[in-house]
């Protein structure tokens, strides 16, 4: 087990302290605070931890959280009347309608109705649009917080082979286009890639985003490659319990890798954290302030 360990979770607390700050920087210049709406459709279980645990992040950073349930058996008319409501409410800075939805809609159309500039999830394709010309846009949390841990870890990026595996609109794509700002050579290997333990092999840097269990084995890395792990499979343990795992075979890439994060604790926890640094980011553009800085 060479590899250090990315300490995501650390990483993530930091950066929701000087987000907290920055809270309070701005609700003593605007008198009020950021606020964040999240929209729960249906009752997955999954969802609901994660809805919680955000709900208990925004309070905890001094922002305003607004929860809006809506049953499964919802119309999609009655969803995107709801998400305009929110675009006009003065008091709503951001709005997270989470993924996925039940079956019967279309997200597609529901991210649609999102005002751009309270699209703190950065879905839009307002946003991705900006993120793919280089204008100033809402980053999508997840790949946003792999960025930073790359940075963090490796400082500049320029010149690195950087393997991006899948091609997801909310990672992989903005993830792919995040380093390549960063001048890195980038590559996206995705279900239909041939050989891809070979495409793996050339990366500096790895993020992981398919969505299979361990599926990414430590003989195709590279050794003192850098690997993100975005996965979060739940799978059967012992005694009937579940446990979490990455997209990655930990201890195998552990052993070649130079650098590797863990799952839980590494991408998750950012994710939280960046979408309350956008909701301040959202909040500030909004009030006319400007980007704050620093984050
Ligand atoms: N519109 C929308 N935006 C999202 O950002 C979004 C979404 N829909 N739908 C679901 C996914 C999933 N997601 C996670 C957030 C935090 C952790 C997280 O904090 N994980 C911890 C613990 C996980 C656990 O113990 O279950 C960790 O990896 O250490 C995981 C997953 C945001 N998502
Ligand atoms: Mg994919």
């Amino acid at each position: 087990m060479g590899a250090a360990v990315i300490d995501g979770k650390a990483f993530a607390d930091t950066l929701r302290g000087k987000v907290g700050a920055a809270v309070a920087a701005f609700r003593e210049q605007t008198g009020r605070a950021p606020g964040l709406a999240v929209v729960l459709v249906g009752e997955d279980p999954a969802s609901q931890v994660y809805v919680r645990s955000k709900h208990k992040a925004t309070v905890a950073a001094g922002m305003e959280s607004f929860e809006h349930r809506l049953p499964a058996t919802a119309a999609q008319d009655a969803l995107i009347a709801l998400v305009e409501r929110l675009n006009a409410d003065e008091a709503v800075d951001g709005i997270l309608v989470q993924l996925p939805l039940p079956r019967h809609m279309d997200e597609k159309a529901v991210i649609a109705a999102i005002d751009p500039a309270k699209d703190v999830d950065g879905f839009h394709v307002i946003n991705s649009g900006k993120l793919a010309v280089g204008e100033e846009a809402l980053v999508p949390c997840t790949p946003l917080g792999c960025l930073m841990l790359l940075k963090d870890r490796l400082g500049d990026l320029s010149g690195l082979e950087a393997v991006v595996i899948g091609r997801s609109n909310i990672v992989g794509k903005p993830m792919a286009q995040l380093l390549l700002q960063e001048s890195c050579t980038v590559t996206i290997a995705h279900s239909r890639t041939r050989d891809l333990s070979s495409v793996v092999r050339r990366g500096d840097i790895v993020v992981a985003a398919v969505g299979r269990p361990e599926m990414v084995k430590g003989d195709w890395l590279k050794p003192g490659a850098t690997v993100i792990d975005v996965g979060i499979n739940r799978v059967p343990g012992e005694e009937g319990k579940s446990r979490l795992v990455g997209d990655v075979d930990y201890a195998g890439a552990a052993a070649v890798a130079g650098a590797i994060t863990p799952v839980p604790g590494g991408v998750g926890p950012m994710t939280i954290a960046v979408l309350l640094r956008n909701t301040l980011v959202a909040a500030s553009r909004r009030a006319g302030l400007g980007a704050p800085e620093g984050l």
